[in-house]
């Protein structure tokens, strides 16, 4: 049988880090359940998840005392499955990859990506996929950095110019195989490391995950700015979507 190069020899399945109570963005309800364009961020997001044809399911992981997810109607999508969220973020990927531990084969691929984070487009996970399809051990959608970085110290006094040669943002998709982001992700909680993304669990774990170059608008919602942000984004897209 001859198989379609878009097809990943393993199957392809998503879990979506989905119980942050959203802090940083001081609003009434979790960040993810404010609405750009009559649409909540979730929805937003999923339905990008959901138009990925690739898919097998998404594990959405919502926080356990979430009493909004009901009037979401998105999530009963019969390809959607629902976890229960832990303090961090990497407890509630974790109990995500709980979920598929039970579906997927050991070998699958594992797409981590952020409710908040609405703007990802079909063609940066097309080019995900087919970018890491082969790869040994996966990686993850970043930008390189344009602006000259500094580091302060605590009062906001420069420490530090950092050397932005080979200089990335991490964003999301971050990809890797069901397994290594098992061991990965739970050698780095035993070690109790910073574990803010996917990447660097595997990064402690020894690998050498993969940037591949994605497009600027998939922001992270995080602050209140970044919606207005997000919904421009949104607008531009849905041109792009029209001219083609
Ligand atoms: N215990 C947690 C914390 C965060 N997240 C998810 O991880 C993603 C990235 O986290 P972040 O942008 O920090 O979201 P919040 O934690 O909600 O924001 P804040 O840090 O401002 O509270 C978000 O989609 C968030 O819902 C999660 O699933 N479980
Ligand atoms: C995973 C991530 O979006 C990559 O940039 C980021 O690390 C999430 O960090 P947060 O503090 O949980 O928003």
């Amino acid at each position: 049988m001859t198989r379609s190069r878009e097809i990943p020899r393993d199957r392809l399945w998503a879990i979506v880090p989905a119980a942050g109570v959203g802090r940083r963005m001081n609003a009434d309800v979790p960040k993810q359940y404010l609405e750009i364009q009559g649409k909540t961020l979730m929805e937003h997001t999923l339905q990008r998840l959901l138009d990925f044809p690739l898919l097998e399911k998404i594990v959405v992981v919502l926080g356990a005392d979430d009493d909004y997810y009901p009037e979401v109607a998105l999530l009963r999508d019969p390809r959607i499955i629902l976890a229960k969220g832990g303090k961090e973020r990497y407890h509630s990927v974790m109990n995500g990859l709980a979920v598929l531990d039970e579906l997927a084969e050991d070998s699958d691929w594992v797409l981590v990506h952020d409710v908040a984070r609405p703007c990802i487009r079909q063609s940066d996970l097309d080019w995900l996929v087919k970018s890491l399809e082969t790869d040994p051990v996966g990686g993850l959608l970043g930008m390189p950095v344009r602006d000259t970085m500094k580091r302060s110290d605590n009062d906001g006094a420069v420490s530090q110019t950092v050397d932005r040669d080979n200089l990335w943002h991490a964003l999301t998709p971050q990809m890797f195989r069901l397994k290594p982001l098992i061991d990965g992700l739970g050698k780095a909680m035993e070690a109790g490391i910073n574990i803010t993304d996917e990447a660097s669990a595997m990064e402690f774990a020894g690998h050498k995950p993969r940037m591949v170059e994605g497009h600027g608008d998939n922001i992270k919602v995080t602050r209140a700015s970044d919606l207005a942000l997000a919904s421009l984004y949104l607008q531009q897209q849905a041109k792009l979507i029209e001219t083609v």
